[in-house]
């Protein structure tokens, strides 16, 4: 379980400080996704570094399986928006990366690496360097390294972003497959309705300027293929984005 109370994280900009978030509360359920949705700039990114380890200066409370938030006591998946590649390192020494850091071997590693290679549409690009990489293929290598590392909770930013609407769809399939065979207390950041939807058992509405959360909601609708079809699930993406749309609105 992740839980996040009363955060409040800013930076010093201009001169002034900014909220990037004031008074964020979240929990995320055990083996549950929570997918953040929001305008740019209201602090998505800045919540899952908090979760993450990587922002240590915040008030409020982050606890992970009950505990206070420490990336050296458990195995947290994280791909930034960049994707966190090593440029000087191969695909398969930067998909391999956090799970050495971890202390497995890399002979324990490599059947497990090239299923899922195999799975994500990157298998044979083992030994280029990212900057060989199309953008897509490298979100697909931050993918395949979150998964191998076989985490305890998973934070991706922006996750598909780089993929075009079709690759897209079916790298949603192959996380959600991933997903399903290890249930991973997951935040999945992203700006596309229909993925949050699809992938989120809760929705959590962002808004900025200071970045709160403005609503969290559950999604009857996720996981299924069969209703990701229907109307019901058009209905429900046209619902959010007007809800969007409004929360900016009156901003
Ligand atoms: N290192 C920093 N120094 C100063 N301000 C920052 C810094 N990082 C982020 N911010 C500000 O904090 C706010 C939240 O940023 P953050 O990147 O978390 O937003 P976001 O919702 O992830 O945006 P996007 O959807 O565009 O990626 C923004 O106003 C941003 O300008």
């Amino acid at each position: 379980m992740i839980e996040v109370e009363h955060l409040t994280v800013s930076y010093a900009a201009d001169g002034s400080e900014r909220f990037a978030l004031h008074d964020v509360s979240l929990t995320v359920p055990q083996g549950t996704v929570c997918a953040v949705i929001g305008p740019s700039g209201c602090g998505k990114s800045t919540l899952l570094k908090v979760v993450a380890g990587l922002i240590h200066d915040y008030q409020g409370t982050v606890r992970l399986a009950g505990k206070a938030a420490d990336p050296r006591a458990m195995k947290i998946g994280f791909m930034p928006q960049n994707y966190g590649l090593m440029p000087w390192q191969t695909v398969a020494e930067n998909i391999m990366l956090g799970c050495r850091i971890k202390g497995e071997k890399t002979a324990d590693l490599k059947e497990r690496m090239a299923v899922l290679c195999e799975r994500l549409g990157i298998a044979g690009l083992e030994n280029r360097y990212p900057q060989e990489l199309s953008g897509g293929q490298q979100q697909r290598v931050g993918l395949a390294r979150a998964f191998l590392l076989r985490p305890d909770i998973l934070l991706m930013d922006e996750p598909f972003s780089a993929l075009d609407a079709i690759t897209r769809e079916e790298m949603q399939e192959v996380f959600l497959d991933l997903w399903q065979e290890n249930h991973i207390t997951t935040i999945l950041v992203t700006h596309y309705v229909e993925e949050a939807l699809y992938l989120g058992q809760q929705i959590a509405l962002m808004a900025a300027h200071p970045g709160t959360v403005q609503e969290v909601r559950q999604n009857e609708l996720a996981d299924s293929r069969k209703k990701r079809q229907t109307a019901e699930f058009f209905a429900a993406g046209q619902q959010l984005r007007d809800k969007i749309k409004a929360m900016e609105v009156r901003r």
